[in-house]
Formats: C-alpha cells, structure tokens, sequence
C-alpha cells in the first residue's frame, strides 16, 4: 500500500500559504479567519462533487454559504459575469468582513480574485485551485482579471489571497488535456527558473510517456510544488509586477495572442507553449541565444513541450491580427513591445522593442500548416 505524503506548506513570503497534498480541500474554513459570516463560492458547473465537499466543510463552521455558479472555462472571465457576482454579493449583504471562495481552474479564481478585489475595493478570497494550471500557477500569487473584447486580461487587479489549497486529489478527474496544459505553464518555471523542472519532465517522459501526462505520475507531486516555489518566490519579491515578476510572462506574449485570435478556443497552458517556442526563436534571431547552447535551447523548448503533447506550431498568415493582440499585452510601453527573452537556461531578461521584421521572422519559424 502505498501512503499518500504529507501535505506540504509553502508561505508566500509570510503572507499567506500554499498548502499541497491529498485530501486538504477540507481545510478550507480554516482559512477564512473569525470575522468572516457569509462565504460566496464560486465554482464552474463541471464540479459539482467537488463544489458540494466546500460547501459542506464551510456549513460546518457555522459560515452563510452563498453558491454562485458561472459558465465554464475562458466564458467565465467577462464584465457581464463578474457584474452578475456583484449582485449577488450586494443582495446577500457582504461586507467588508466576508469572504469568497474561488473552487475551479485558474479561469475561475482569476474571476474569483477579481470579484473579491473589487467588491467593498477588496474582500478576502480563498482558491481553491482544481486544475494543475490552477494549482500551480493561476490561484498563487494574486495576480486577478477578466477579458474584455479587445483582450486577455486587460482588467484586473493584484490582491492576494488569503491562502491556496491545492488538493491533488482532485486531479483525477481533470481530463489529460487540461492536465497536459498545466504542465506547459510547469515546464514555464523550468525554463525561467528551475531546470530540475526539465529534468524530471524529460526522465518522466522517456519511463513512460503516457505516465508523464497522467495526474497519478510519481513526478507530479515535485513539479506541482517546485512550479509553486519559483511563483512563490517570485511574487513574493514583487506582486506588482514592477520589474521581477514580468518572467512569468515568459511566453504569453505570443501566447495570450493566439488565445484572442482564436477566440479562447485554445486552452491557455497550449497557447503559452507555442509563445514560448516563438520567444525562443526570437531570442536567437536577436542575439540572446547564440552559438551550438542557444541552438539546443531552443530544440529544448519543442522537444520538451512535444513529448508531452504540447504544440509547437501554429497557423501561417495571421500577423497582422497577432501584432494587434501582441500590442496590447500589458507589458508594452506606448507603442514600444516588451517580450521576456532568455540568455540562457534560468537566464531571463527582457527584449525591448525589437524589430517588427524579426519579430515576423520568429512567427514564420513557429508557423506551419495544419497547425
Ligand atoms: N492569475 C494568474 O496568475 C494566472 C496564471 C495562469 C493562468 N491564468 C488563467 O487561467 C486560465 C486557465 O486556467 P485552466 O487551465 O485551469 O482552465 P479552466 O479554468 O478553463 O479549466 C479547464 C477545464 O477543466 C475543468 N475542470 C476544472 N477542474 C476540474 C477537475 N478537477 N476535474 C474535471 N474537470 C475540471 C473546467 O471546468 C474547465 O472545463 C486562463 O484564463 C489564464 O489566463 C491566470
Ligand atoms: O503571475 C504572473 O505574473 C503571470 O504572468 C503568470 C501567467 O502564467 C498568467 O497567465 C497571467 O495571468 C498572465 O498575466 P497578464 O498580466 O499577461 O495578463
Ligand atoms: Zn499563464
């Protein structure tokens, strides 16, 4: 038999804790704090199950819980939801001293976030990540938003949560797909931060490639918190992305392009892979990568992505539309484009208005038919 390891406890920088292991989804009212009478949670309508267990711990403690599904996945992320949120709050009678609950992916705490940061200017939020790309990425670090026609993101705000429950258990259900999304935003942190990350992605994948892909992978316990300890890290240093925390942008320039111009048909942790390959290849074309080490680097990005099922590609001609979207990526600077480039692995740094030329180039690098 084997037996579960205890939870792990990761603080983001004193403030508040990521907690990891099996079974902590239970813990959730200890969360909350003494003042705290009425609880929103907000949850998608594939959780049910999931949903009814918070619920059920919150009832216990005696919390008024208030249950406000919205549309699943990137539709959950509008004005139209997070103003129906607010009414809901504002007809139950929150105050400054209640809370909500965010229990679903990282599309749902990013709304979750931004409803608590904005109802009475700030109310505490608890995430309840139950996706991989939630656990690791979406529901830590406080980082909040939702979309607006003209893009991903572009209306939000930094308020951090009061703790993150990441219960592993519930990845079983999460289908391979978004499973395999998480793990682009995972293998993210290995390129930016942690090459260990790369590491056990590659020996996991040449064991047993279905294995790797799969939440029940021996490895996927380390690389969940490893992924939490370079976000951790990184935004314990600076949450409002003043300067550090741009690298874990790394990516999503490109990536948060091709999400709009498919309009958000592609899953996030998909479309960050082909931006990560995109600024690989724009880092060479630049002069960041160079010689045989950048050449390998660069293979890196696509060899470890496509073992795991990652694309790589994508479509040709639709620039135009791409360098749209790509300008209004909140790391520009009036017209000027920003793009976090690497000098080598764990070498981040940033490109700052590069050549629109090169910038094509890159995109004809990464495109192909089919794709
Ligand atoms: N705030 C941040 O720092 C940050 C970081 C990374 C990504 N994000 C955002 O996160 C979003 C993507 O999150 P995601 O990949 O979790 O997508 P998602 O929230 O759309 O979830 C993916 C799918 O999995 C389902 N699901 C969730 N948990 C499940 C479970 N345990 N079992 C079965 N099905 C389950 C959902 O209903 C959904 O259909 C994007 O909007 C992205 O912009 C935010
Ligand atoms: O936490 C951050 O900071 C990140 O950039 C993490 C990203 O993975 C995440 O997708 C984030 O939502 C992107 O932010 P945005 O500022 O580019 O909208
Ligand atoms: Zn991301």
């Amino acid at each position: 038999m084997t037996v579960a390891p205890e939870p792990t406890t990761i603080s983001v920088g004193g403030d508040y804790d990521v907690v990891i292991g099996s079974g902590v989804l239970d813990r959730v009212a200890g969360l909350l704090g003494p003042d705290v009478e009425r609880v929103l949670v907000v949850h998608p309508p594939t959780l049910p199950g999931l949903t009814g267990r918070v619920t059920a711990a919150l009832e216990e403690h005696g919390y008024a819980v208030h249950v406000a599904e919205v549309p699943d996945a990137e539709a959950a992320k509008t004005a139209t939801v997070a103003a129906d949120l607010w009414s809901q709050l504002g007809r139950a009678g929150f105050t400054r001293s209640d809370a909500v609950v965010g229990v679903g992916g990282g599309t749902v705490t990013d709304l979750a976030g931004f409803v608590a940061a904005s109802w009475l200017r700030g109310v505490r939020v608890v995430q309840v990540p139950t996706t991989l790309l939630g656990m690791v990425d979406a529901a830590v670090g406080g980082k909040t938003g939702i979309n607006t026609a003209e893009g991903k993101n572009l209306v939000g705000a930094f308020h951090p949560p009061a703790g993150v429950l990441c219960d592993v258990e519930v990845l079983d259900s999460l289908p391979e797909a978004d499973l395999v999304a998480g793990l682009g935003e995972v293998v993210k942190c290995g390129f930016i931060a942690d090459p260990v990350i790369l590491d056990l992605v590659e020996s996991a994948v040449s064991e047993d490639p279905a294995k790797a892909r799969t939440a029940t992978s021996p490895h996927l316990r380390e690389l969940i918190e490893r992924a939490v300890r370079v976000k951790a890290g990184v935004v314990a240093a600076d949450l409002r992305e003043s300067s550090l925390r741009e690298i874990l942008n790394y990516g999503h320039t490109f990536g948060h392009a091709i999400e709009q111009v498919e309009g958000y048909s592609w899953r996030h942790g998909e479309a960050v892979a082909v931006g990560m390959v995109y600024v690989a290849e724009l880092a060479r074309l630049t002069g960041h990568l160079s010689g045989p080490e950048g050449d390998a680097l660069v293979a890196r990005h696509r060899s470890v992505l496509e073992s795991l099922g990652l694309p790589t590609g994508y479509v040709p001609g639709r620039w135009d539309e791409l360098l749209t979207a790509m300008r209004r990526d909140k790391k520009s600077r009036g017209s000027t484009l920003r793009f976090v480039v690497l000098d080598g692995l764990a070498r981040p740094t940033r490109l700052v208005g590069p050549d629109e030329a090169l910038l094509q180039a890159a995109y004809g690098l990464v495109s192909r038919r089919g794709a």
